[in-house]
């Protein structure tokens, strides 16, 4: 593991993958990166003209990327392959793959989601369907909105891998002048940082869409905060982890930005769209909306109050009005202001 990789592949051409394929495409000029979409018009579009319009416009990407839509050939003698598709597709997509793989290869996970049914993180469910060691597998989150990184906008970010040495050198196989990635291990807390802040974004978004104010968003930021700390930190994550990149981090970022799905997908509910016509507003992936479920079943097993998704899951399963949202989480009995319980 001393020498980046000069073959990479990257699963799911979605606007994540391919703007990470173009990410590593550029930090590594010589290895050829080889990008799997489901789809043959987009094999052909990415091919042929070096463009994903779908996802990033008339973005040009490097001539070093060329896509597939054969698992098996982009798997072929590739140590390091990255995985980019919605979270709850996740465990189908993988059982593609097996029998695949080289095997000492490193996997890096950018998905932000939890598993509905098993309430697993992405890293646990390559983990036990690869049944890779959980060395292998590395994930990468933080304030990374992928239409600001195509456009080569600078931002860092954290590979979080609980062998110390991987991270390291997975690290330095993403190094760009746009991008600075740092490296953690603790894996559950970078993973439970992007998993919870979709859901967080989606309430700053039903303030947005109800034309609430910045002290509000600033409140729901900061107290959605201390209900992720509390979950990671039940689960054996590290509290500083979520002060960091991959909490804070992409917290603000997602919460701030007009580019998120989660938070849009919480605008266009405050403005009283209905759950079920979502879909017919935004074609790409709001991970909170399908995650949130799954976020609170695993705190209640872990005996963690989660106020604001809670709110936000009752808001998606119909059982509390946008309306109501702001007197349930405002009625709650008064509390000290720190992190535990
Ligand atoms: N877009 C971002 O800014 C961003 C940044 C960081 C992390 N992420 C995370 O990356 C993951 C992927 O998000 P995205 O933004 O690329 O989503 P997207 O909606 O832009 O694209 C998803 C891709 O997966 C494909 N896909 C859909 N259903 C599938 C299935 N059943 N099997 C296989 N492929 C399927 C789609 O065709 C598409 O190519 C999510 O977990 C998201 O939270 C996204
Ligand atoms: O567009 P969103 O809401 O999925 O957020 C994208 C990234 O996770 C931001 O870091």
């Amino acid at each position: 593991m001393t020498e980046p990789s000069h073959r990479i592949a990257v699963l799911g051409a979605g606007s994540w993958g391919t703007t990470f394929a173009k990410l590593v495409a550029d930090a590594n000029a010589a290895a050829d990166v080889i990008l799997w979409a489901r789809r043959e018009e987009v094999v052909q579009e990415i091919n042929e003209r070096n463009t994903n319009s779908q996802y990033l416009g008339d973005i040009v990407l490097p001539s070093n990327i060329s896509a597939t839509s054969d698992i098996a050939e982009a798997l072929v003698g590739t140590p390091l392959v990255v995985l980019a598709v919605p979270a709850q597709s996740l465990r189908a997509q993988l059982e593609a793959v097996e029998g695949h793989l080289e095997p000492d290869v490193s996997i890096i996970s950018l998905m932000k989601g939890l598993e509905r049914g098993t309430d697993l993180r992405m890293s646990q469910v390559i983990s036990e369907v690869l049944e890779l060691n959980i060395d292998q597998i590395a994930v990468l989150s933080g304030p990374n909105l992928a239409m600001e990184i195509a456009r080569k906008e600078p931002t860092a970010s954290v590979v979080a891998c609980s062998n110390s040495e991987r991270a390291a050198w997975i690290a330095s196989s993403l190094v760009t002048d746009y991008f600075r990635p740092y490296t953690n291990n603790d894996v559950i807390g970078v993973e439970i940082g992007g998993i919870v802040k979709n859901v967080i974004a989606l309430a700053v978004g039903i303030c947005d869409g109800k034309g609430m104010g910045d002290n509000t968003k600033a409140s729901v930021i900061t107290r959605g905060l201390a209900e992720t700390t509390r979950l990671a930190m039940a689960l054996g994550g590290q509290q500083e982890t979520l002060s960091g990149l991959a909490g804070l981090g992409d917290l603000v970022a997602t919460c701030a930005s007009p580019l998120s799905r989660n938070r849009t997908a919480g605008r266009l509910l405050g403005q009283g769209h209905a759950v079920q016509d979502l879909a017919q507003h935004m074609t790409q992936t709001a991970e909170g909306t399908k995650s949130a479920a799954a976020v609170l079943h695993l705190a209640r097993e872990n005996k963690v109050d989660m106020p604001i998704t809670e709110a936000v899951v009752a808001v998606l399963d119909g059982t509390l009005t946008v309306d109501s949202m702001a007197n349930k989480l405002l009625g709650r009995q008064l509390k000290s202001e720190g992190i535990p319980t």
